[in-house]
């Protein structure tokens, strides 16, 4: 199950990130044309090429955010704030897509909008603390749900439901 604050579990299968990352296509070829994508690592990596292969982008950039400390104290790290950034891409991405997976607390949104003011910031998923940060987005989910990416998963075995709450 989800941690805390997160009560509910949202898992998301490769077809469903497929179909919603042709959604936000949709949206976006009104709104271009695009000079290129920027996508926030890692998350934004699978949806920016499924977003450049249908507005026939070619130029993808990365900015490369991650969160100070190891892997035991991130969660932490991140609440603090403490973002660490690499970034190529020069300039304020006036005409650029700026892709990543989801907004959560909207503190990775918040921290790349500042670097790069201009561009269209999309997600395929956002939750109401990050949303007003978000251009362009495909579907809202509730703050206290943790989306579970198909990157993330494998098929494993489900204990039946009775069995979970037996003994
Ligand atoms: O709105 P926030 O609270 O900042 O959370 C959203 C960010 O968290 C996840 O990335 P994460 O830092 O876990 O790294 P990853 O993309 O490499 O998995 C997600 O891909 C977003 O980038
Ligand atoms: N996979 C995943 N990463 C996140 N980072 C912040 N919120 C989330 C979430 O709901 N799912
Ligand atoms: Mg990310």
């Amino acid at each position: 199950m989800a941690q805390l604050p997160y009560s509910k579990d949202f898992p998301v299968s490769w077809d469903e990130l497929h179909r919603n990352s042709r959604a936000l296509s949709w949206r976006l070829l009104e709104l271009g044309p695009w000079k290129g994508i920027i996508a926030i690592t890692r998350g934004g990596l699978v949806p920016a090429a499924i977003l450049a292969r249908e507005l026939d982008i070619r130029l993808i950039d990365t900015i490369c955010v991650t969160s100070y400390g190891t892997a035991e104290n991130q969660g932490e790290a991140m609440q603090q704030g403490e973002l660490n950034v690499l970034k190529s891409v020069e300039g304020d991405g006036e005409g650029y897509l700026l892709v990543d997976d989801l907004v959560d607390t909207g503190k990775t949104a918040k921290f790349v909008r500042e670097m790069l003011p201009k561009a269209h910031f999309v997600t395929l998923y956002a939750k109401p603390a990050g949303r007003p940060l978000v251009d362009t987005y495909v579907m809202e989910v509730s703050q206290d749900t943790w989306i579970r990416f198909p990157w993330d998963m494998e098929y494993t075995f489900s204990t039946p439901l009775a069995d979970r709450h037996s003994g």
